[in-house]
């Protein structure tokens, strides 16, 4: 069993964390945030995410889960140090790296023993060479034996857990094969495909594997765009596409696009790798524009439904970016309310998990306790996330309180013949009959 330090207690840094705690290692997971580390000595979690607590309690309690501040402490006999901070966007789209040259100086600085440094954060192509120099150039006279693994993370939020435990695959890239095989170990009982290669490809790999999805996503959306102009519907044309092995199923709902702290921050910053080395991106560039066309596309939709926006009270289900989450980065759900509030509308909004981070962002939404409070008066209701209690709602409740009783469900959750039938005026997706009457 190994000893490892965790730089980094967002999503990935604390599920890194506790799994590998789990999984009989002794790790501490260091944070520079001192509220965040004091609120999780109490066992209070920073995020969302079904399981995470438990495995973090029950690790903590064992002796094998620590949190700390200290830089020193965490680091003390750390045979592996995984980077795992944040890699935002910066002005031009391009990642932000100054948290993970923040967290390799002070590995330069603290560490005096062997080290492997594994980066988990999503970085460019590039960066575990540039993250090498870094603690070479600030050990200058007194080296440090240490290597640096690329280790891109693939879970996603709301399954992060699962996804750690059960992943497809684990890539890992270095110049040094050894250091792979080490960080290797410490995924050997998971028993799924271990993929070393270079460390450049290892970061590559992370990159086209969110460009990829994300593609399949806008992919899905231009083709239900279609689909309303012709009648034909999106959901059965994903599952029809679906069932060629070669395409398979997943990634293909039609809604109101990606969003989420990864898919748009990696999208760019692939595209701007890309423009800074000389290449052409033109399919990112159509994936990103196809995702924003498809927020504003659903505000065109009601402006036609109601006529005009002013005025006219919007209640929005869902806020954050996906289900099961309480992440509202990037939320598409934001967005579209911050297109209805241009155009002078009222926005009302519910989410199960995401009005304690939602309250700040959107200082003019009515943040209500209940959907059946968003419905309450409106005159329009959109669905922008499809969290399971959205799915079976007291539509006569929601059709008798409505001041107006249309529907945008831009998750394509309920069932358009039910609701047309009980006198709702439905739009979806993709959905053949979706696009309101001309004129
Ligand atoms: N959120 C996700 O589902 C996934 C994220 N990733 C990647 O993993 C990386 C981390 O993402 P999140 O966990 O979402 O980030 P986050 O932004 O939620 O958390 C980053 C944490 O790092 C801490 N931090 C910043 N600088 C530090 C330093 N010098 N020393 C110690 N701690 C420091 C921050 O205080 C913060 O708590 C990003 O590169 C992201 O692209 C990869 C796969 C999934
Ligand atoms: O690098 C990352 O951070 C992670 O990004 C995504 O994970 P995540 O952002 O948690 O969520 P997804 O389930 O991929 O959903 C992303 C967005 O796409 C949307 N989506 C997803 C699937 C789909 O068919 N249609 C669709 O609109 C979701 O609503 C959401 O807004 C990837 O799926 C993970 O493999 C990756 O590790």
């Amino acid at each position: 069993m190994s000893k490892i330090c965790v730089i980094g207690t967002g999503y990935v840094g604390l599920v890194t964390g506790a799994c590998f705690a789990d999984l009989g290692n002794t790790v501490t997971c260091l944070d520079v945030d001192e509220t965040r580390i004091e609120r999780l000595k109490q066992g209070i979690m920073p995020i969302y995410e079904p399981g995470l607590e438990q495995i973090v309690l029950q690790n903590v309690r064992h002796g094998r889960l620590h949190f700390t501040t200290s830089y020193p402490e965490a680091l003390k006999d750390a045979e592996f140090a995984f980077i795992a901070v944040g890699t935002p966007s910066g002005v031009d789209g391009e990642a932000d790296l100054q948290y993970v040259r923040q967290a390799a100086e002070a590995i330069a600085d603290i560490v005096d023993h062997p080290i492997i440094v594994v980066n988990k954060s999503t970085v460019p192509v590039g960066t575990g060479d540039w993250v090498a120099e870094v603690i070479n150039r600030r050990r200058a006279g007194k080296p440090l034996e240490f290597s640096v693994v690329s280790n891109p993370e693939f879970l996603r939020e709301g399954s992060a857990i699962n996804d750690f435990m059960m992943p497809d695959r684990v890539v890992l890239g270095s110049l040094h094969r050894q250091a792979a095989e080490k960080v290797a170990q410490l995924y050997q009982s998971l028993r799924c495909p271990i993929m070393i290669t270079d460390l450049r490809t290892a970061e590559m790999i992370k990159y086209a594997s969110n460009a990829f999805l994300a593609t399949r996503i806008s992919f899905i959306n231009e083709i239900a765009n279609i689909c309303e102009e012709l009648g034909a519907d999106v959901r059965e044309v994903a599952r029809g596409m679906g069932l060629d092995k070669r395409i398979g199923p997943a990634f293909l709902d039609a809604g109101l696009g990606w969003g989420g702290s990864c898919f748009p921050k990696d999208v760019k910053a692939l595209a701007h790798m890309a423009v800074l080395h000389g290449t052409h991106p033109q399919l990112l560039q159509a994936v990103m524009e196809i995702n924003r066309n498809q927020r504003r596309r659903v505000v065109v939709k009601l402006r036609k439904a109601l006529g005009t926006l002013d005025q006219k009270v919007i209640g929005v289900l869902g806020l954050s970016f996906k289900p099961n989450t309480d992440d509202i980065r990037e939320a598409p759900a934001l967005e579209v309310i911050h297109l209805l509030e241009n155009e002078g509308a009222l926005v009302k909004a519910y989410d199960p998990q995401a009005m304690e981070n939602a309250r700040s962002v959107l200082p003019r939404v009515q943040l209500v306790e209940t959907p059946y409070q968003v419905a309450e008066g409106a005159d329009a209701l959109v669905l922008a996330t499809e969290w399971n209690e959205f799915k079976q709602l007291d539509f006569e409740q929601i059709y008798r309180s409505m001041r107006q009783p249309v529907i945008m469900d831009a998750r394509n959750l309920w069932n358009p013949d039910q609701l047309r039938a009980m006198g709702f005026t439905y739009f979806g997706i993709g959905r053949g009959n979706s696009v309101p009457p001309k004129g």
